[in-house]
């Protein structure tokens, strides 16, 4: 008996099959290391073309071999986690901890109110005791028609939840609820609950798109509630007075739902901005959360959500407490991440944006490793670890187990006026926030940044993938919108490599250094676009002077070249395919993007380090749009590629486009002009040609599409001066 007591909550298990890795590893370990044989026995004469290239070229590929290390490291032990949600309810049910959810939104256009308050019902409704939940909405947009959707989500939400308690609804958050399920319920009383609540969130759903039509809350609206009035004193969205208010107050014994069960805790919060002030973005609003919440409900564990992902597993919470509460191995847990998952992908993911190969892949190898980052959204925190706290061995087991805050007294108006000075601007001066308490500033992955000091704070954390997605959220549906993001996320780790957080300075004998190395796989994103760039012209253009890089085909020193490209190729795909559940074509369009952030995203971030470090610019956070206008959405949904801008990231693709598909047509005119023999070339060839199919789409938009996602001229006539002048440099 007093064994089964014990009985662990969670269980990890390594995972199957690692000797087909290991051994593709090893093999082509060996390919390399002959790879480097041959470029160092076969350097062409000093100062020729030819010499440079080659140098070019081996430095290249050292760097890539390095990077491949960290990716082998990654994939060398990774585990898989399982819970026993019964057991934590035999033991805990009567006890379980109180949960804190913040939700963040930071514009009413890009992040419509409709989606944010989805979210916000979604993660009210779960499977959990609602006295013991409290839901936080930061806005960073200050919008009030924000505020009026949450008005409407809090009268919704006593129906809602009833209702997702009675039917056992999944997912729930109303729009992808209604969306997905057919009214197959047989009985008919059922289906009679089940359309007049889809009529009750279809009428609200319309109230709140027609105010944000109309761009401003309607008078008599604006008299059904007092936190309006507050709107008065703002001038914009950068310049106004912390707002807060708590629209539904969890410890009034009033504010119960259609049935009479208690009501999670529901309040906004916009914190004060003035221009003088940083506002730090999406790190400094969840730290003015931390602050507010600590003196509302003060939960012990806090879930943070971006607007966008909504919760699709109503038992996420108790899954992620079965770690957290574990007695054996749950005390020094910091963070239960979970994965990113999307509801707006298309079949073969044109833009690579399922996160695919982090989710099924490389976070479960991290978690193997000492603990998966930070990823700023689905993540389960122990508030005293995310506030700044030290891992200590003993004394945690009853970290969990606090009271809400004293002040539970005081009725929700006080608290209101008490709190706001904590989201004040001038609040954090002189103080450690963003610094060694709450989320660090100053790096546009502040999520990854965070982790990595709660890790280096002594804490562990974990990677939980349940069956069942947990969050659903939306992914960028235009290229352009994917290599920002993109640029974001290289760019703000690779700010981390180049800062005293580098993992292998910061994190030096306080996370093992498999852990460090596997924090490299995002750290070195930016890196890789320099060697990248090389690799995708250089070859091509060294054809039009017959200069070769690679050795015959029927040599023998082409076969480590041939046997490390197809093992390659063969094993991501395989992996891709049988491990993320892909199709061929995802992974062809995964290879795609992985060129094009290569050489754009990553080549930007890294020069936005470069610039920065030299004090030239300062780096922001741009937010990813969630909605598209129809023909985009069109467009998407039949995977045909969205240019349409004239970005600069654009030109960069289309000139190497450009140069390829000329560098291929040239060779081969001239190879049939002079009747060579292919066979020292063939490689380079098939390399450009290759270069040249994987950029069918590009070519598409540029010289045969006619809609208004194609290529814009501008970007094309660039590109052509551009690769012009690649073909004069290559000449002298
Ligand atoms: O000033 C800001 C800017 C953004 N956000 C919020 O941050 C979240 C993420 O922004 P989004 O534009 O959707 O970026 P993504 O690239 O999708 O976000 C990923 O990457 C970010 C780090 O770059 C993390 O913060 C996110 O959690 C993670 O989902 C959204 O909820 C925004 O509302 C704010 O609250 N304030
Ligand atoms: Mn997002």
């Amino acid at each position: 008996m007093a064994e089964k007591s014990h009985a662990p909550l969670f269980e990890t298990k390594p995972a199957k099959n690692l000797f087909i890795f290991r051994s593709y590893a090893v093999s082509v370990f060996a390919g390399i290391i002959f790879i480097f044989c041959y470029r160092v026995h076969h350097l062409p004469e000093p100062n020729t073309a030819a010499r440079w290239a080659w140098l070019g070229a081996f430095f290249s590929e050292l760097w890539f071999v390095i990077y491949w290390f960290v990716t082998v490291v990654v994939r060398w032990n990774p585990v898989h986690r399982r819970t026993f949600k019964d057991r934590l309810s035999q033991r805990y049910e009567k006890v379980l901890p109180g949960i804190d959810i913040f939700v963040c939104t930071a514009d009413p256009v890009i992040e419509p109110p409709t989606m944010v308050i989805n979210t916000v019902l979604s993660v009210m409704a779960y499977n959990y005791p609602p006295d013991k939940m409290s839901v936080y909405l930061s806005d960073d947009g200050c919008s009030d028609l924000t505020f009026y959707a949450m008005l409407e989500a809090s009268r919704f939400s006593k129906k809602w939840l009833p209702f997702c308690r009675k039917f056992n609804v999944e997912p729930r958050s109303p729009e992808a609820y209604f969306k997905s399920a057919a009214e197959s319920l047989d009985d008919s009383l059922k289906r009679q609950e089940w359309l007049s609540m889809k009529n009750l969130y279809e009428d609200m759903k319309q109230r709140i798109e027609a105010m944000a039509e109309l761009g401003r809350v309607t008078d008599d609206m604006r008299e059904q509630h007092k936190g309006f009035l507050e709107w008065d004193s703002v001038s914009s969205r950068r310049d106004h007075q912390t707002i807060f208010q708590i629209l539904i107050d969890g410890t009034d014994s009033t504010a119960v739902d259609d049935e009479g069960q208690p009501l999670p805790t529901l309040a906004y919060l916009a914190r004060e901005k003035r221009p003088q002030y940083h506002h730090n973005f999406k790190a400094g609003a969840m730290n003015a959360l931390i602050r507010i919440s600590s003196k509302i409900s003060n939960a012990p564990i806090i879930l943070n959500v971006d607007c966008d992902m909504y919760s699709n597993n109503s038992d996420s919470v108790r899954d992620a407490l079965c770690f957290l509460l574990d007695e054996e191995n749950g005390h020094d847990i910091a963070y239960v991440q979970y994965p990113q998952n999307f509801d707006n992908l298309t079949e073969n993911d044109l833009y690579s944006s399922s996160l695919g190969l982090i989710n099924h892949v490389e976070f479960h190898g991290l978690d193997g490793n000492g603990g998966p980052m930070y990823i700023g959204t689905g993540c389960f925190h122990r508030r005293d670890a995310l506030s700044g706290r030290k891992y200590m061995p003993e004394g945690e087991t009853d970290s969990l187990k606090r009271e809400r805050h004293d002040q539970k007294q005081d009725s929700a108006r006080v608290l209101e006026e008490t709190c706001k000075t904590l989201a004040d601007c001038a609040y954090e001066e002189n103080t450690d926030w963003g610094k060694e308490m709450g989320l660090n500033y100053g790096c546009t992955v502040e999520d990854v940044l965070t982790g990595l000091s709660m890790q280096c704070r002594g804490w562990r954390s974990v990677f939980f993938k349940p069956e069942r997605n947990a969050f659903m959220g939306v992914a960028p549906t235009t290229l352009l919108q994917s290599l920002v993001q993109h640029k974001r996320w290289s760019g703000g780790d690779f700010q981390i490599t180049l800062s005293r957080h580098c993992p292998f300075l910061y994190g030096h004998g306080k996370i093992p250094l498999k852990l460090q190395i596997c924090y490299c796989n995002y750290l070195l994103w930016a890196a890789n676009s320099l060697p990248s760039l090389f690799y995708v012209t250089v070859p091509s253009l060294c054809l039009l002077r017959g200069i070769s890089l690679f050795p015959k085909v029927s040599n023998l020193w082409g076969l480590p070249f041939m046997y490390v490209i197809a093992a390659t190729m063969v094993y991501s795909a395989t992996e891709f395919m049988w491990t993320c559940g892909s199709t061929l074509r995802g992974w062809w369009n995964d290879q795609r993007m992985g060129l094009y952030r290569r050489t754009t995203s990553h080549l930007f971030g890294f020069l936005d380090n470069i610039l920065g470090l030299l004090g030239v610019t300062k780096s922001t956070f741009v937010i990813t749009e969630k909605v598209a206008g129809d023909d985009v959405s069109k467009r998407y949904k039949q995977e045909l590629m969205e240019f349409g801008t004239a970005s600069p990231m654009f030109t960069v693709l289309t000139t190497i486009a450009l140069i390829n598909v000329s560098c291929l047509i040239g060779t081969m005119l001239s190879l049939a002009m002079h009747g060579h023999a292919i066979d020292q070339l063939a490689m380079q060839i098939s390399w450009c040609g290759l270069l040249v199919y994987i950029n069918l789409p590009l070519y598409n938009g540029l010289f045969s599409r006619e809609d208004e996602g194609r290529m814009p001229t501008s970007v094309t006539y660039k590109s052509a001066i551009f690769a012009l002048l690649a073909f004069a440099l290559a000449w002298v």
